[in-house]
């Protein structure tokens, strides 16, 4: 039985969710195609959970992630060669497409937590597509694509460096009288520690490794080794692996440790596209070094389109709930009110759900940016080969560190708007948490990224000053003129916030020129520059976030229906104000905007607020997340949130039994004095 509250909501909605869940899925077809997908997963009794998985070992989720991992993975890709036919061969576009099933709703519906094997399509794989030679993917590719003996993840971070790639003490020395490579861990720091799947389930990895020619140090290349024998998985002689043990979330993923003591490789097992190494060891550089590189790149491109997904599971939990809740009357003697009619309640979730919104809109934009770019490198043409690889660089990277950082920001306050119960295991706001945290730091931590942005964004505001033409991410540098407040309030905030990073931009510079004119060298100056710089980045992606939503969304809403470009352009709106109000300290030191202008901002945030309202279910059912995909006991369809709760604490090993053994051992002896 559904729960009357939603059902009134859903009857009383001025949308037709069905209609945005069109748009959404881009188009019935697509929409279809999920949603028959999902139901052959998730109706398919091999893959329901008998326990919580929240109450599972560590080993234990470990070892259900396998099993399910391996089902998964067999049905899927049974589904996807049907549906791709004679074109199931392996490039970017089909990559991309598969690892997004992995990922995306139908992955998460099946592991809360992930699982061990998605790093080898995110990772591995495209590492190969990006850096093989096209002898090296005749080779490896189609094996690597299905599976077939191998299982792979992508080695880079160390137990002592991370960030700073060029501190990898991992070594590869080449070895000319045998073709081979040698690679070792000559200390503890080098260890290879993080990867995902690559304690227990990978048996090859692409590795990252300083490599030598005899004496000579030709820097960082990626190698492909096998650590796991292909028939009995017991690790190749000299490799030394392992689990690195729980984390705050992600912990079905198996991220592991590695040390190589003179392990060896074929010559042919370094990946080659971009640098070669010659059978009687000659050193060649053919391509741009900072190739080596593409696959953070991909994974930062991709990384905005998870956390926008992880941002709206939390949305639609959380206005479910909060349509399903009913507490603290607003007038005395009144019926207690839905929580989500106390516009307190309304300002914590309806910004969430706008920003998740826009990221949709702005991850659609980049991930045809980035192939855009990947045309251009295939070109050869290397001047514009490399100015349009800076600009992906520093929008992937400023747009990958503000997304993973407002989502899970936003995730969190989400989790708290539903009190009590938001906390919860079953409510599962920790696993949706633990993801989008996780990819704050992973490919490239918050700060490092916006460093990078920012390097990009002086060198382009330098520039503007010499009236070059700039890239279109930052033409809006070559505008100087000064804000004038019109009638279009969407237009004055995004305009604001550019002139707030135009200005944060120019300060930055003049900081790093004055610790300049101290004496100091580039490299101190950045780092006594940084809150600078970070700020500056920062500021640069929340004017870039805003225009480029309103731009997509009006480049596309004449082909919407009325009702779905309504509430889009409403939640453009409200993602535009929201950031405007959330950055006022920025927008206000570097704009002219008085008291009453402000104050028309807030009230056009409230009102839209209030023009949401009666459509926020309507809206989250839009996102058409199945309840396996929400995991909650809050958010699920029906709305039927106390029932669920309860059930979930019945099934909880715990209550299988009346008195626990420890009552027995511990709690009846200490109540008599005798422990
Ligand atoms: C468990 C997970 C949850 C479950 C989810 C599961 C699956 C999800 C899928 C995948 C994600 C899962 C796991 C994540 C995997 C990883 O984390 S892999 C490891 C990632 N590591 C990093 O991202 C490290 C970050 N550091 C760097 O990228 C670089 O070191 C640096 C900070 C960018 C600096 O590099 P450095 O070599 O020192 O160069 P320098 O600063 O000197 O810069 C040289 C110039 O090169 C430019 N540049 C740097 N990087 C790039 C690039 N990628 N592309 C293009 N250009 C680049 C840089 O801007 C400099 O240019 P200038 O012109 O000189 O300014
Ligand atoms: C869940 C998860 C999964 C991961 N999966 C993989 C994987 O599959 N493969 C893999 O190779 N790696 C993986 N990693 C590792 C990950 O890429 C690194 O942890 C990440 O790049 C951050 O590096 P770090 O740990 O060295 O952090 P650090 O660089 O040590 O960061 C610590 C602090 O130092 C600051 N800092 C560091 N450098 C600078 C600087 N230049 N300027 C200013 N401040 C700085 C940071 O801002 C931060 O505040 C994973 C990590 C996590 C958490």
């Amino acid at each position: 039985m559904m729960n009357v509250d939603l059902q009134q909501e859903r009857a009383s909605a001025t949308i037709d969710s069905e209609d945005f869940a069109q748009w959404w899925a881009g188009g019935k077809t697509n929409l279809e195609q999920r949603r028959s997908l999902e139901s052959q997963f998730f109706n398919d009794p091999q893959f329901d959970d008998v326990i919580p998985a929240s109450c599972l070992s560590y080993k234990e989720r470990y070892e259900h992630s396998v099993a399910r991992g391996t089902q998964f993975l067999h049905k899927l890709r049974q589904w996807f060669s049907e549906k791709q036919g004679k074109n199931n061969v392996c490039d970017l576009n089909t990559l991309q497409e598969f690892r997004f099933l992995l990922s995306g709703p139908l992955g998460t519906g099946l592991f809360q937590q992930s699982f061990p094997l998605r790093l080898h399509f995110s990772m591995f794989v495209s590492t190969l597509l990006n850096q093989g030679t096209e002898e090296q993917q005749r080779k490896w590719l189609s094996r690597a694509w299905h599976m077939d003996g191998i299982i792979g993840t992508y080695a880079q971070t160390e137990l002592g460096h991370g960030s700073y790639i060029r501190g990898l003490e991992t070594r590869a020395d080449y070895d000319a009288e045998h073709e081979e490579f040698i690679l070792n861990t000559p200390n503890l720091t080098a260890y290879k520690w993080w990867p995902g799947g690559l304690g227990q389930t990978a048996n090859m990895v692409v590795v990252l490794g300083q490599l030598y020619v005899g004496e000579k140090h030709c820097g960082l290349q990626s190698f492909l080794v096998r650590i796991r024998d292909e028939q009995t998985h017991e690790p190749i002689l000299g490799v030394d692996v392992g689990d690195i043990g729980p984390k705050l979330g992600a912990n079905c993923v198996n991220n592991g440790y590695l040390g190589f003591q003179n392990v060896r490789i074929p010559r042919d097992q370094m990946l080659m596209k971009n640098a070669q190494v010659t059978s009687d060891g000659k050193f060649i550089q053919s391509g741009q070094p900072l190739l080596l590189y593409g696959t953070m790149v991909f994974v930062r491109v991709i990384t905005v389109r998870d956390v926008m997904f992880e941002l709206l599971q939390a949305g639609t939990i959380a206005t479910r709930y909060s349509a399903v809740r009913r507490q603290s009357p607003i007038e005395p003697g009144k019926p207690e009110p839905q929580i989500l009619d106390h516009l307190t309640q309304q300002a914590k979730i309806f910004p969430q759900l706008a920003r998740g919104v826009s990221y949709r809109l702005v991850a659609d934009w980049l991930w045809q940016f980035y192939q855009n770019v990947m045309q251009t490198l295939e070109k050869k043409d290397s001047a514009l080969a490399s100015d349009s690889l800076a600009e992906l660089h520093a929008v992937s990277c400023c747009l990958k560190a503000v997304a993973t950082q407002e989502a899970s920001e936003g995730i969190d306050i989400l989790r708290k708007a539903c009190g009590g119960h938001g906390y919860m295991a079953s409510a599962n706001f920790d696993s949706i948490y633990g993801l989008a945290t996780a990819a704050y730091t992973y490919e490239g931590e918050y700060t490092v990224l916006l460093l990078q942005t920012a390097r990009f964004l002086v060198r382009q505001y330098v520039d503007s000053l010499k009236r070059k033409i700039l890239p279109g991410s930052v033409t809006y540098l070559r505008d100087v003129s000064r804000l004038v407040w019109g009638k279009d309030l969407v237009e004055n905030c995004v305009r604001s916030l550019e002139i707030a990073s135009l200005e944060q931009i120019r300060l930055a510079w003049q900081c790093q020129k004055e610790q300049r004119k101290r004496g100091l060298g580039v490299e101190q100056s950045n780092n006594l520059a940084g809150r600078q710089l970070v700020a500056a980045a920062t500021a640069h992606a929340h004017a870039f976030l805003t225009r480029t939503t309103v731009r997509e969304l009006r480049r596309i809403v004449s082909g919407l229906k009325p009702s779905v470009a309504g509430i889009l352009t409403q939640l453009m709106e409200l993602f535009v104000l929201d950031t405007f109000l959330r950055q006022a300290g920025q927008v206000l030191r570097w704009n002219s905007i008085n008291g009453r202008q402000l104050r028309q901002v807030e009230q056009r945030f409230e009102q839209l607020l209030s023009k949401l309202r009666p459509n926020a279910v309507a809206l989250v059912d839009g996102f058409d997340f199945h309840d396996r995909v929400l995991g909650s006991t809050l958010g699920a369809y029906d709305g039927r949130v106390y029932e669920r709760l309860m059930a979930e604490a019945r099934r909880n090993p715990l209550n299988q039994e009346t008195v626990n053994s420890s009552f027995y051992s511990h709690l009846q002896p200490m109540m008599r004095g005798k422990l």
